[in-house]
């Protein structure tokens, strides 16, 4: 439920109702009250062990809000996911319902918004954002977040955020984070956004990426992919603000779409003839995921494996198929069920021993061997028909699934990615037989992940590429081949990307 429905302040447990409302963020003297809290005797230990005191002392008064501030504490300290760490909390914290729900969205909402959010307190702040204590910056990004993008009462958010500033950090931080909550209350959201957006005429690209709050190498990253179509940017990117639906896959041989939409009360696919989108629920609960009849597994993903087993083949399928990227396996299980039927055996490498046990649980009795092993240097023996390389990649096309994601990568990480691309997908030039099929897929839509990368293969190694599109059921915005990129906003799938080149 969203906390729109509950009550004045918005939420259960809102309505703090301080009196003390309106005081400078500074003492008097220019520095604000977090710094001259944090060096003054008197105060109680700074740091982690005086939080850790002060919160003895005052017991959580507001679950939802703590498990918030908890979860991007978390994500800050120790790169950790908040879709792991929250769950994980609203669990052992005994969390649920309407409390469960807005600790979700304040979380995701917040971690996703970041920029907005950093850029408002630093306006409000009139300093830097690293001359901030961060555990401070955690409370007032959750506190701006409910003021600008949730019904809470703003003297709600102003106070619960106070409240709990002064229980980890002392009454000199609570100072200091009333005043800036208090600056952040005088606009709106959509005031804040065109006070802040760089200069649309002579940044156009930046000033999408500032509103949809993404870092803006990312919005010139799908700028690229759009190419012609740029104009669909601000779609690209707001899709990213959207947790998407839950997809099944209903295993080929075991449980066809329609009789797993029946069975879940889910809704066929619109496009992979496995597909079935949930509305919600917990998927692992279903009696068809715990038998292993179906799985979660998003459609993109879906009609990416299956595109592998539809290639067309120069001469007969000798029924040798490999997955290359195998970890965790949703993909290898798919052309496993699909080999199963037709005949062929899959070969699936990873590296990870532990996501190498992954692929093992997931393809279980499927005719699916699992090799732990770098796919650069596998070992295995040429000759495969069809090669499926998943490869490791920057995920800028999932960043909906992860909320804090766009925020922890940089263009360093594509070069880094770019290089372990090449050589992987020039490792399957030499496994694959002649007349035989490679498909390379990345969850990115990245140029030089994408068809960067798949451009210099045919050129270094003699591949010509086929118009994937033929290799994907009927679906409108595929664009002019011989590629293919999906989109979140265009199609309901996660970015994959696909090339098919054949020996
Ligand atoms: C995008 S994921 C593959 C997802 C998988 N195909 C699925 O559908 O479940 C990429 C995988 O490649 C693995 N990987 C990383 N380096 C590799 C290498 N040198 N050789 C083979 N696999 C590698 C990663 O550990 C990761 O599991």
């Amino acid at each position: 439920m969203s906390p729109r429905a509950n009550g004045a302040d918005g939420h259960p447990h809102g309505g703090g109702g301080r009196q003390d409302r309106g005081r400078s963020g500074d003492g008097g003297n220019g520095r604000p009250r977090a710094e001259k809290g944090r060096s003054r005797a008197g105060r109680g230990p700074a740091g982690r062990d005086g939080r850790e005191a002060r919160r003895r002392e005052h017991p959580a008064a507001d679950p939802a809000r703590e498990a918030a501030r908890d979860t991007l504490r978390a994500v800050r300290e120790r790169d950790a996911y908040a879709n792991l760490v929250l769950p994980r909390l609203l669990r052992e914290r005994r969390i649920s319902g309407r409390d469960a729900a807005f600790a979700t969205e304040l979380t995701y909402g917040a971690c996703r918004a970041l920029g907005l959010l950093d850029a408002v307190i630093e306006a409000c702040a009139g300093r830097a954002l690293d001359r901030i204590d961060p555990p401070v910056l955690d409370a007032l990004r959750l506190g701006v977040y409910q003021l600008l993008r949730t019904r809470v009462a703003p003297h709600a958010a102003v106070s619960t955020t106070v409240d709990m500033v002064v229980a980890d950090n002392g009454r000199g931080a609570g100072g200091f984070a009333n005043a800036v909550l208090r600056r952040a209350s005088e606009k709106t959201d959509q005031q804040w956004i065109a006070q802040l957006t760089p200069p649309p005429e002579s940044a156009p690209v930046a000033a999408s990426a500032f509103r949809h709050t993404h870092p803006t190498w990312i919005a010139q990253a799908f700028a690229d992919a759009l190419g012609p179509a740029a104009g669909e940017l601000d779609a690209a990117l707001e899709a990213d603000n959207v947790s998407p639906r839950v997809h099944l896959v209903a295993r080929p041989g075991a449980i066809s779409a329609e009789e797993l939409a029946l069975v879940t009360g889910g809704e066929e696919g619109r496009y992979s003839p496995y597909a079935v989108y949930l509305d919600g629920g917990d998927p692992g609960e279903l009696d068809p995921v715990r038998e292993g009849l179906a799985a979660v597994q998003d459609e993109g993903s879906q009609l990416v494996a299956r595109a592998v087993t539809v290639a067309p083949l120069d001469g007969p399928d000798g029924g040798r198929w490999l997955d290359l990227c195998a970890g965790p396996g949703g993909k290898a299980a798919l052309m496993g069920a699909v080999a199963e039927i037709d005949g062929a055996r899959v070969d699936a490498v990873e590296p990870l021993e532990h996501r190498a046990d992954l692929v093992r649980r997931t393809t279980g009795d499927l005719p699916v061997t699992v090799h732990t092993a770098d796919g650069r240097d596998s070992g295995l023996t040429p000759g495969y028909d069809r090669i499926l390389v998943d490869a490791p990649c920057t995920g800028l096309g999932a960043l909906r699934r992860r909320p804090e994601a766009r925020w922890r990568k940089g263009p360093q990480d594509v070069t880094d990615l770019t290089r372990l691309q090449r050589e992987l997908l020039g490792a399957a030039a030499a496994l694959v037989r002649p007349g035989g099929v490679i498909v390379y897929a990345t969850c990115s839509p990245h140029l030089a992940e994408t068809a960067g990368i798949a451009a210099d293969a045919q050129r270094r190694h003699g591949l010509t590429p086929l118009d994937a599109r033929t290799l994907l059921p009927d679906m409108p915005g595929l664009g002019d081949g011989p590629f293919v990129q999906l989109w979140p906003h265009r199609h309901g799938t996660d970015g994959m990307f696909l090339a098919a080149l054949r020996k």
